[in-house]
């Protein structure tokens, strides 16, 4: 049984079917890419998944547990992860209290302090900042990172609650080519390595046919293709949606990482 099976989710809005009456699996250990033009209904399916949007119908199942009506924090307990954008909230924190906050969180302990904060869970938290290649910088503040760095940081934070699925809206969004690589490859690792599933909406293309496993293609709310690269690429409903038929996305070569 896949870890993830979404089965005839519906959302509506007013007269627009946002979500209409869509299926898939994510088993673990894959990269899911979600894709479609604008308006296809990605953020709504996301949504729905993590549980800040209820569907009108449908069934969300997630390692045997049905995460309809479920609140989004018992879905995170769970195991469903997202990475946050750490820039807005946390970036006067160094690097490292940042992962050590998330490790707190998971284990509800934030409000219980009777060690001082700097020496909690401070191995558990640059061990996870070595995985992402972050270690050397753990004492500096998030906020003078590069932007490709605080990506990493904010996924050492996602992998902090051990998920088992990750959500990943649009994660290579304002990132340089070389940089987009370096984090997707990254992601893909850890995807291998912990065996997680990954759910994420991308628009680069280049990122999606390099790193994922396995694509779906919404359009006005419908699935209307799935499968892998090779099959997205020469899907004729795939494009159509995207161009009007004609060639649909253009094979690029793997950037090196
Ligand atoms: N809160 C809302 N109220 C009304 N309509 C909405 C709302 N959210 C989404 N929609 C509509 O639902 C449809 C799907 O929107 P959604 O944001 O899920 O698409 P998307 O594929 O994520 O698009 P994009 O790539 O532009 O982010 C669109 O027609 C959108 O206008």
């Amino acid at each position: 049984m896949s870890l993830l099976q979404v089965r005839n989710l519906k959302k509506s809005y007013g007269g627009v079917a946002a979500v209409a009456d869509v299926s898939f699996d994510l088993p673990a250990g894959q990269l899911l890419a979600l894709l479609g033009p604008n308006g296809a209904g990605k953020t709504t399916c996301f949504n729905m998944v993590n549980g800040q949007l209820r569907p009108d119908s449908g069934s969300i199942l997630f390692d045997g547990h049905e995460l309809v009506n479920m609140a989004p924090r018992n879905i995170w307990r769970l195991g469903v992860g997202r990475t946050f954008q750490i820039a807005e909230t946390f970036g006067s924190m160094t690097v490292v209290e940042n992962v050590q906050m998330a490790l707190l969180s998971r284990e509800k302990k934030i409000f219980h302090l009777w060690r001082p904060a700097a020496s909690h869970y401070r191995d558990e938290a640059m061990d996870l900042l070595s995985q992402v290649g972050m270690e050397a910088q753990a004492a500096r503040p998030c906020s003078v990172l590069a932007y490709g760095d605080v990506k990493r940081v904010e996924l050492a934070i996602a992998l902090a609650n051990r998920p088992k699925l990750l959500l990943m809206d649009e994660p290579t969004a304002g990132m340089a080519p070389q940089e987009r690589n370096a984090l997707m490859a990254l992601t893909k690792k850890l995807v291998v390595e912990r065996n997680i599933a990954v759910l994420f909406t991308e628009h680069s293309m280049d990122v999606v046919f390099a790193y994922a496993d396995r694509m779906i293609v919404l359009a006005r709310g419908k699935l209307i293709a799935e499968g892998d690269g090779e099959t997205i690429r020469n899907h004729p409903k795939v494009k159509e949606v995207y161009f009007g038929s004609g060639s649909t996305f253009t094979r690029k070569k793997k950037e090196a990482v």
